[in-house]
């Protein structure tokens, strides 16, 4: 229903296309495809406001607004301003459970290629938090990496790595900024000019990444950060060429809720592989006989951990979706609302045109 509302102009002459490098209440920083002469900032670049349809798109679905990484439709009005009239369709979305505890979501990022999740060797890394943040990368429709940060820090790095490769139907790299280690492989997910978005929590390193990879301070490290009360040094998202191809490096995700069950059948792929062999094909792996999910962790195959973390977000992803069809409920009860009154009005109100 809400994606059928058109965009004006979308078709018109006189739209200029630009992509979204960061969005900041209600107002987005466009590169310009071409910007002979539309912009005089360096690099094509102007701070454009959304459009009337635009207006009314995002208030019948949030995402529907511009998020960074956006192929985007510009008009230039003769009083200098600049306004997002159309947003191309997305190849891939990132979102997450909205951080207010609301059942909305938030668009972290569009049509990026490869999500990749970030989290640090050091102290030890946070399996749930990784699962976590590997459910928002699958469902997010790019192709999920983990990076495992600090590898200089960790002398098993290398067998932690290959130990959460065997249970995460992804590739798993371990990496050092600090002297190297797997920036090689790292580089080479930008190949091709793709886009890489960072996903992880504040301090595992994800600016010391993106610097180390470009070779110059594209961000700040949290080490220089002012206040030293541990608020985030990197506030927006914001896209950066890097390696040949994008980043979207982000704040550190302080929670990480998860929208949906989506995704976790592909980053739990070892449990929902045994699961296949349960008896039932509704086992809860709880207490039902023939389930083959207790007895792998009997004989030691799965880690107890490891189901207790997928019981935990297939529950949270529930949750999230009941509350989200409760909302929507809302919404267009509220909306029919709305529209019976103008209705009414319409046809009660003598005609307006003399006839
Ligand atoms: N030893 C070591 N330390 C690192 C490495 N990468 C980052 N650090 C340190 O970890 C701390 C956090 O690094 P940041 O790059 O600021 O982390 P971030 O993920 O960007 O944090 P936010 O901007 O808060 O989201 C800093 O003190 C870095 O110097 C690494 O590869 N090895
Ligand atoms: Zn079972």
């Amino acid at each position: 229903m809400t994606s059928a509302r058109p965009f004006p102009g979308t078709f018109h002459d006189g739209l200029e296309p630009g992509v979204v490098v960061r969005v900041d209440r209600g107002v987005a920083t466009v590169v310009l495809a071409d910007h002979s002469g539309l912009s005089d900032q360096p690099g094509g670049v102007v701070r454009a406001g959304w459009g009337g349809g635009l207006l009314g798109a995002v208030h019948d679905d949030p995402d529907a607004a511009p998020t960074t990484g956006d192929r985007v439709r510009l008009r230039f009005w003769p009083d200098a301003r600049v306004t997002v009239e159309a947003v191309e369709p997305r190849r891939t979305l990132l979102t997450r459970a909205d951080a207010d505890g609301s059942a909305r979501r938030q668009t972290l990022a569009a049509n990026v290629d490869v999500v990749a999740v970030v989290e640090g060797l050091v102290p030890d890394p946070d399996r749930n938090r990784i699962a976590r943040l590997l459910t928002l990368a699958w469902a997010s429709g790019a192709q999920p990496v983990v990076i495992l940060t600090k590898a200089d820090r960790e002398p098993e790095a290398a067998r932690i790595a290959t130990e959460l490769e065997a249970v995460s139907a992804c590739p798993v790299h371990a990496v050092s900024s600090t002297d190297g280690t797997g920036l090689d492989e790292v580089r080479a997910l930008f190949a091709g000019g793709r886009t890489v978005a960072l996903l992880g929590a504040s301090g595992v390193g994800k600016s010391s990444l993106v610097n180390a990879l470009s070779g110059e301070n594209v961000m700040h490290v949290s080490a220089l950060r002012r206040d030293g009360k541990g608020r985030h040094t990197t506030v927006t998202r914001e896209l950066h060429a890097v390696a040949g191809g994008w980043v979207v490096d982000g704040p550190g995700l302080r929670s990480v809720g998860i929208n949906s069950g989506l995704g976790l059948q592909e980053t739990f792929a070892d449990v929902t592989e045994l699961a296949a062999s349960c008896r039932f094909s509704d086992c809860t792996h709880a207490v039902e006989p023939g389930c083959a999910v207790i007895a792998a962790i009997g004989n030691g195959e799965l880690d107890p951990d490891r189901l207790d973390s997928f019981r935990a977000l297939v529950a949270e992803g529930f949750r999230q979706e009941a509350r989200r069809d409760v909302r929507l409920r809302h919404e267009e009860l509220r909306r029919r609302k709305v529209t019976h009154k103008a209705l009414r009005r319409q046809y009660q109100e003598p005609p307006q045109h003399g006839f």
